[in-house]
């Protein structure tokens, strides 16, 4: 059996003043936290661009086992403040992934899956509270927990620790990391946090104006990335 979710074939992205993506190619195996690395402008969100189908490379594929289809993706942006008058729940802002906001006419099937999905990610006990009101941590929990509702096989984070203080950004991440060795979901992490890198992920991708390299995490060398924190 193939155990690969995506593989990535000779791909390029050219745009008009830029070449970006030269020739890269990759394997990401089912259940790996992978991070993706590199300086500003190498590429990072085209890639990701390019794996949620919303860009086309100029060249090369991206190729989904056992298809595109059959490969559900979740999202987490990077943090986005919610002003203070936000009034959606914490539990109605999740919910809003299953089919459009629906509330409270949830299946009970929908209704279990949330339960389970607040509790997995610490947010039992503020799921009534206006989202507005809730810290930076709960608000990108909850960004993580609407991600996760519809039991995604790839989930992608994309520099979703970024404005975090350091230790929202290691619950965040250790949050992630136990449920992927839990729930087995493919884990892919744009980030410029090499140290938070290195603890959780499984292997890295590092992005380079004239390249890249890949590998086991312990082979990312700190000193080939020129990034900021
Ligand atoms: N649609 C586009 N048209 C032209 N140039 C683009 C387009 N999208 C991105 N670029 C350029 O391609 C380069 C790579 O952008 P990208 O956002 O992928 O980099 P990144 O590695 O994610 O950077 P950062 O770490 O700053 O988020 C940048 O120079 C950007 O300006």
């Amino acid at each position: 059996m193939n155990d690969l979710i995506l593989e990535a074939h000779d791909l390029w992205e050219d745009f008009s003043e830029k070449q970006v993506l030269n020739n890269l190619n990759f394997k990401l195996k089912r259940g790996t936290f992978l991070s993706i690395v590199g300086e500003n402008g190498v590429g990072k969100t085209t890639l990701i661009k390019i794996i949620l189908g919303q860009l086309n490379p100029t060249k090369g594929t991206i190729e989904f086992f056992p298809n595109r289809k059959a490969v559900k993706i979740g999202y987490v942006p990077q943090f986005r403040n919610i002003g203070d008058e936000y009034p959606l729940s914490a539990k109605n802002f999740v919910s809003l992934n299953f089919n459009g906001y629906k509330l409270p006419w949830l299946s009970r099937h929908e209704k279990a899956r949330l339960k389970q999905i607040l509790q997995q990610t610490n947010l039992t006990k503020i799921e009534n509270e206006p989202l507005g009101q809730t810290s930076g941590g709960e608000k990108q929990r909850a960004y993580l927990a609407q991600a996760l509702i519809n039991q995604p096989d790839l989930l992608i984070l994309d520099e979703s620790t970024a404005s975090l203080d350091p230790i929202a950004k290691e619950n965040l991440l250790e949050l992630v990391k136990n449920l992927n060795q839990k729930t087995g979901v493919t884990v892919i992490s744009v980030t410029h946090d090499i140290p938070l890198a290195k603890q959780f992920s499984d292997e890295f991708l590092l992005l380079k104006a004239d390249g890249y390299e890949t590998g086991p995490i312990n082979d990312l060398n700190i000193y080939d990335y020129q990034g900021g924190q």
